[in-house]
């Protein structure tokens, strides 16, 4: 596997110092510019081999044919949907993420806002606040012996489901890609969404944003769910359709909702956060000093790796993006070869087929040759 030159990287984000102090002690060189605009960003990027961004820099198709020299885009987080990983796997330009980085942050802060919708603690904190000492306003429900149900069932699905199971609730869940008897091991019982949607007295979400989760939850599944359902998006703005769930909210069909993300960063339209029975955050879900730590060491070590030809993790393609979940995609340097391990799958499905003939594609590109495909679950 022929090593990769790279000189130059540019980090856009605010990622922990330990990316920029790895990566310079590997013979790298980093510059950090934040808050660029798309203009300045295309500028810049002309002279990079190497990106770095969290979610909020937005790497279009106009800032990846902007640059000459990029290999890779790194995305010191998991989500890779602010990266247009086509136009990127189209250049052979590598899309990495590090999937596991902020797994437990994402899966605390979604326990934390079931908890805080069961008792209404921010709306009694800030009752407190104004001066009031309301006892009846804020009556709240136990979570013990509820069903919580879970859709998508990866890394943090799976830490959501036995941090709650604690509590005494429930867990039940779908998943197009892990199977059912693998979450069994874990608590979770999976079922259809038609069948999951009217059990759930609270549901969480926990998919990637692409065309088959884009409201998922939207006025037809809202009117199958239990009347007063509460519902939470640590994941992505828009698997919760924003307009339904507004809808919902005022008939009451939705007792109340915990929203870390919205469609829009920061929402222009204040409507749903403003609801009385919304509790929200600003995209904190991986903001915790830990995953910070995780994601900016992970990210530099991959792509320390991959410029030493050691191994390449987390390397994403354009058709991931049809799957329910990611599935874990890493590769392992055999002689002069390279080998690639997928987590996660057990079925060559034809959807797996073209997951491996794009990254076949991006590696070639990158002049690596793919010799074996390995698949664990
Ligand atoms: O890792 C993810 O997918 C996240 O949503 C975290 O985003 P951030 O790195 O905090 O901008």
């Amino acid at each position: 596997m022929a090593p990769i030159s790279i000189k130059r990287i540019l980090i856009s984000e605010s990622v922990d110092p330990c990316c920029k102090k790895i990566l310079q002690e590997n013979g790298i060189q980093v510059t950090e510019k934040q808050n660029m605009s798309k203009d300045d960003l295309i500028a810049e990027i002309k002279d990079y081999d190497g990106l770095v961004v969290r979610s909020a820099t937005k790497v279009t198709a106009d800032v990846i044919n902007a640059a000459l020299n990029l290999k890779i885009i790194g995305r010191a987080g998991t989500g890779v949907d602010n990266v247009d990983v086509d136009a990127a796997t189209i250049k052979g330009i590598i899309v990495m993420n590090t999937p596991s980085g902020n797994t437990i942050s994402a899966a605390e802060l979604t326990c934390t806002l079931l908890m805080s919708l069961s008792r209404y603690v921010p709306q009694a904190a800030m009752s407190m606040k104004a001066g009031n000492w309301d006892r009846k306003k804020f009556m709240g429900t136990e979570l013990y012996g509820k069903i919580l149900g879970i859709v998508g069932l990866g890394r943090i699905g799976k830490e959501v489901a036995t941090r709650m199971q604690s509590f005494g609730m429930k867990t039940i869940g779908y998943d197009p890609i892990t199977p059912p008897e693998v979450t069994a091991t874990w608590g979770v019982e999976q079922m259809s969404l038609e069948q999951l949607w009217p059990q759930c007295d609270y549901i969480t979400v926990h998919t990637p944003l692409m065309p088959s989760t884009a409201g998922l939850l939207n006025d037809t599944s809202f009117a199958k769910c239990k009347k007063g359902v509460k519902v939470v998006n640590c994941a992505r703005g828009g698997i919760i359709d924003e307009d339904a769930l507004l809808r919902a909210l005022e008939s009451r069909q939705c007792g109340g909702a915990g929203l870390d993300v919205f469609v829009e960063e920061p929402p222009k339209n204040h409507a749903l956060v403003n609801h009385p029975n919304v509790i929200s955050c600003p995209h904190l879900g991986a903001s915790t000093k830990e995953a910070q730590a995780r994601c900016g060491q992970d990210i530099a070590l991959q792509i320390v790796d991959m410029v030493m030809g050691k191994s390449l993790v987390g390397a994403t393609t354009r058709k991931m993006l049809s799957y329910g979940s990611f599935p874990t995609m890493q590769t392992e340097k055999v002689g002069h070869n390279i080998k690639i391990i997928t987590l996660g799958i057990n079925t060559l499905s034809n959807e797996n087929v073209s997951i491996y003939t794009d990254l076949v594609l991006v590696l070639h590109v990158q002049g690596y040759k793919v010799i074996e495909v390995d698949m664990y679950i």
